[in-house]
């Protein structure tokens, strides 16, 4: 049996197909609309009301938030029906199946809190090496703890957003500069997207009643403002004038396949960080820089999973609530070719960086643009896409 979903992108073993259903928002001209991408299309879910029965309401708002408010029984719920309605053989009356390329995505659900942690073993050293010469590349808490820092939840932006070049202090030879950064980097992280009712003390098994999806994050950062302001107190206006995520969540319950284990530290987890059932996940991202693929990190390779960030972030009691977003922190594997900024990729702008069209780079330029993508493996071999996260660097302007 065919589906009445005529897109060849729409198939199995395409990111896209019946096994993935990411949610977003998109606006075909009357205002924004819950959908589910199928393959290059989006399903307007209002149109399909009918279809969805008692849980269509969860659907009908201008954003996700309705159903981020939701449970897991009800995520799991529509997401069943979902699947039975797209892979049927006929159409469903009054669907509304709109061409990608004639929608205007908007940020899928308000933010909440936004909070980013430094799960990568490979790139909390390789920094640590950068940036912190003759020390200890890892600090003595990292094997620990998930370590991270809250953001700035109004600056998260949707994917295609334009970067514009912030203004900064930076260090300098006979004191602090003030001027553009010459340093402009991106960071290839996941994001973990929240719902479910307001919790404190989440347990790592709890963890899925919280974390609804999955997006890509582009932590944009410039590393020149960072490295004069950040000791002791952390990242400020280095990454907080714009963090990017992907236009659609993809459900975690698209990821029970690609489930695995997150490597040993070396020594046993404090009691509130073990796991019963594995919560890392085997996500394959790729960045391209200008159409030139210049990193594969594996997010398999990261030390601490979502459930342990999200137990450790409300373990002294801080509330976790729908629409609060946390990131993985940048994603970097052993090897060169994976490593997910250009910090390391350029090994502190030591070394530059190739592009297909003979160009090379050390940080960004303007009208450079990044796509971070990513696939996992599904059910009976199909592929998992988590949908991309872009943007285009723009001139600083003119103060
Ligand atoms: O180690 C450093 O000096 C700096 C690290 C970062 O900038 C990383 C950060 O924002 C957290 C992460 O994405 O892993
Ligand atoms: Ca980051
Ligand atoms: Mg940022």
């Amino acid at each position: 049996m065919t589906s009445w979903v005529r897109d060849p992108a729409f198939a199995r073993d395409q990111p896209f197909g019946p096994q993935t259903l990411p949610y977003g928002v998109v606006d075909a001209g009357d205002g924004p609309r819950v959908a589910v991408r199928l393959g290059e299309h989006a399903l307007v879910l209002p149109s399909v009301a009918h279809d969805l029965g008692d849980l269509a309401p969860l659907v009908a708002g201008p954003s996700l938030d309705r159903l981020l408010a939701a449970s897991r029984v009800e995520w799991s719920a529509l997401r069943a029906r979902l699947i039975s309605l797209v892979t049927r053989s006929g159409t469903p009356a009054g669907a509304q199946l709109v061409p990608l390329t004639d929608v205007r995505m908007s940020l899928p659900f308000t933010v909440g809190d936004y909070v980013d942690f430094f799960s990568s073993r490979h790139h909390a050293e390789n920094m640590g090496r950068i940036m912190r010469p003759g020390t200890e590349p890892l600090q003595p808490n990292w094997t620990h703890l998930p370590v991270g820092y809250h953001g700035r939840a109004g600056t998260v932006v949707v994917s295609g957003t334009d970067v514009e070049r912030p203004h900064g202090q930076r260090r300098g030879k006979d004191g602090p500069h003030f001027g553009p950064s010459g340093r402009l980097d991106i960071e290839a992280e996941v994001g973990f997207v929240c719902g479910g009712p307001v919790a404190r003390r989440v347990s790592t098994s709890s963890a899925p009643e919280h974390i609804f999806g999955v997006v890509l994050v582009n932590d944009w950062s410039a590393r020149d403002i960072q490295g004069w302001e950040y000791v002791p107190l952390g990242p400020f206006l280095g990454k907080s004038f714009l963090t990017s995520v992907s236009a659609w969540v993809t459900p975690l319950d698209a990821l029970a396949v690609a489930r695995v284990k997150v490597p040993d530290v070396g020594h046993p987890r404090m009691p509130y960080l073990v796991e019963d059932s594995p919560w890392g996940l085997d996500l394959r991202l790729a960045v391209e820089w200008n159409d030139t693929v210049v990193a594969r990190p594996m997010f398999a390779e990261m030390s601490f999973s979502c459930a342990q960030q999200l137990a450790h972030m409300t373990v002294n009691g801080a509330s976790v609530r729908p629409g609060d977003l946390f990131a993985s922190g940048t994603v970097s594997g052993p090897t060169q070719t994976q490593r997910g900024c250009f910090m390391e990729l350029s090994w502190g702008g030591r070394d530059r960086i190739r592009l297909s069209d003979g160009s090379e780079r050390t940080f960004l330029e303007d009208g450079d643009t990044v796509v971070i993508s990513a696939t996992a493996p599904g059910e009976d071999g199909s592929v998992v896409g988590i949908a991309p996260v872009e943007g285009t660097v723009l001139p600083a302007v003119d103060l």
